[in-house]
């Protein structure tokens, strides 16, 4: 029955209580659920998320919260976009059945404290640069899995140390669910989609090409050059940019995020950050 009431639109569901009563039968008729997390603002890379999600499920939740205890820095939790119209029509556009959108006293009813092992590659490249940023992720990400207790789970590869910080949060925890890792959706001419893209003026929009230029051209130049030149092109071509502050560029392994030195070794990956104008980015490409 409930499961009829799915298909019949989108379903938006505030609080963590009104989830369960929702899900629980799902789950009974032992239909496969699926959770995409989202903090909202959603575009066309979220969407894939969705529609992998719902080749792979019965039931696909999104969920829409922006987390405070993610945000290291308050001017960027507070100008973070908002735009629940366009949110919802887009996440009903898709086919979503579920989407959770619980207020901050819904998840945090009261404080509490959250440390867990994540692993040395925490407090590399964005844990460097975002201290706690990780612990964040891991605290709203573990909240999200226990109100929905779905059987898989997708993230973006945009966000590729996230991904492996939950992999190791749901390893930490012994949690009997998949973590699905989704190709990274770009605008035509290479950006990569973010939320934060709205932030960036036209001068800033055209300066942060360079992100997806530089990866593309350490991943076209993989096989031919040196991981010392490969790394010195792509961080010149980013320093010669107007606007572009660049906090790292690295070669590293796709699993302890250390810089990789030997190109024969497998799980090569590329990663960038820096601040274009006033609004910092990341994007990454996978070399092998
Ligand atoms: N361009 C993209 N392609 C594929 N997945 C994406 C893309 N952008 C974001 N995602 C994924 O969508 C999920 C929700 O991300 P989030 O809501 O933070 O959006 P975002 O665009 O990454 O925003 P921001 O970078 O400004 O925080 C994450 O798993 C993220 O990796
Ligand atoms: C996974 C997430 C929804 C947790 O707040 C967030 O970090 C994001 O949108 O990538
Ligand atoms: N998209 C990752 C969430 C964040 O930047 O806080």
């Amino acid at each position: 029955m409930p499961l009829e009431i799915l298909q019949a639109g989108l379903e938006v569901i505030n609080t963590i209580a009104a989830l369960k009563s929702l899900l629980g039968p799902i789950q009974l008729t032992q239909q496969k659920i699926a959770l995409v997390p989202t903090m909202g603002a959603l575009h066309k890379g979220h969407v894939s998320l969705i529609k992998i999600a719902q080749q792979q499920a019965d039931v696909v939740v999104c969920s829409i919260f922006v987390n405070p205890t993610q945000f290291t820095d308050p001017k960027d939790l507070e100008k973070y976009p908002r735009p629940l119209e366009h949110d919802l029509k887009m996440l009903s556009e898709a086919g979503c059945n579920v989407v959770f959108m619980p207020s901050v006293t819904e998840m945090y009813p009261k404080p509490e404290a959250w440390h867990i092992d994540l692993g040395p590659a925490e407090f590399l490249l964005e844990g460097e640069f975002r201290k706690g940023h990780y612990q964040g992720v891991t605290q709203i990400v573990k909240k999200l899995f226990d109100a929905v207790n779905p059987d898989v789970a997708f993230f973006g590869q945009k966000d590729f140390q996230q991904v492996l910080m939950i992999k190791n949060m749901v390893a930490y925890f012994d949690m009997p669910l998949q973590i699905v890792s989704c190709p990274i959706i770009r605008e035509a001419d290479g950006l990569a989609m973010s939320s934060r893209n709205i932030h960036l003026t036209a001068a800033d929009r055209k300066n942060a090409l360079v992100l997806s230029r530089a990866l593309s051209y350490v991943q076209e130049n993989f096989a031919d050059k040196s991981i010392p030149e490969l790394l010195k092109a792509a961080k010149e071509m980013i320093k010669a940019t107007p606007g572009v502050a660049l906090d790292y560029f690295t070669i590293a392994n796709g699993e302890t995020l250390l810089p990789e030195e030997d190109k024969a070794h497998h799980n090569i990956v590329a990663l960038v950050a820096a601040k274009v104008g006033q609004t910092r980015l990341i994007d990454n490409m996978i070399l092998n």
